[in-house]
């Protein structure tokens, strides 16, 4: 059977993935996230995954049998891709573009094993309350938003703007379960509903 690698500095995937109940070691892949000139939203967290698993795979040289997934979350708010955020000013204007109304969240995850790469990308949409600037600075000065996509985590404090939910979680979080345990099973790596009960 194929050894399962992640390239990932994230802790939240890494959890994520711990939870389907998948061996797999943690490979690091940095790579540049800046997006190309016209690149769509789709084609961008795409690329950047299928960039994070190839930069792992490289990293492993001469490993036999490797297969490595790497994932990239963006929020899209009026067609613009919000990363992470580089200092307060930008993070509160990340979260004041958010406030009172709906965006999305893409999740892509790319599963390599040196032959072929194949993806899933997966939209969400979540709707946050109305937000004031005092509230957006206090949300800052917790921390939690600095290494966030869109400046938020809806596993964290950020859950407190989160209105509503139309899509998959685990996504928002960093990594969508069912889809990676889909991809996994294509390449001939058992999840959890691989084992029997006891
Ligand atoms: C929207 C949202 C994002 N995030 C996180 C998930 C990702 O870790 C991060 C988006 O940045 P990414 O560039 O996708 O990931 P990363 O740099 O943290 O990790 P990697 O090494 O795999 O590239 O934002 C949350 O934790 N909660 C949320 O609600």
């Amino acid at each position: 059977m194929n050894s399962l690698y992640l390239a990932s500095g994230s802790p939240r995937r890494r959890e994520l993935l711990t939870q389907i109940g998948v061996p797999f070691t943690v490979v690091s892949a940095a790579i540049d996230e800046t997006p190309l000139t016209n690149e769509s939203p789709v084609s961008y967290v795409e690329r950047l995954a299928r960039a994070k698993a190839a930069a792992g795979f490289a990293a492993l040289g001469e490993t036999s049998g490797a297969c490595v997934l790497g994932a990239d979350t963006a929020v899209i708010v009026d067609g613009q891709i919000l990363g992470k955020p580089v200092d307060q000013a930008d993070g509160l204007a990340m979260l004041l573009a958010l406030s009172g109304r709906e965006h999305e969240v893409l999740t892509a995850v790319a599963l390599t094993d040196g032959q072929r790469c194949d993806t899933r990308c997966v939209s969400s949409r979540v709707l946050f309350r109305g937000i004031s600037v005092e509230e957006a600075t206090s949300y800052w000065h917790s921390g939690e938003p600095q290494d966030k996509a869109g400046g938020y985590a809806i596993q964290g404090l950020g859950s407190v703007f989160v209105a509503g939910l139309n899509g998959s979680y685990s996504a928002v979080v960093g990594l969508p379960v069912c889809e990676t345990a889909q991809l996994l099973g294509q390449f001939g790596i058992p999840c959890w509903q691989n084992l029997t009960a006891r």
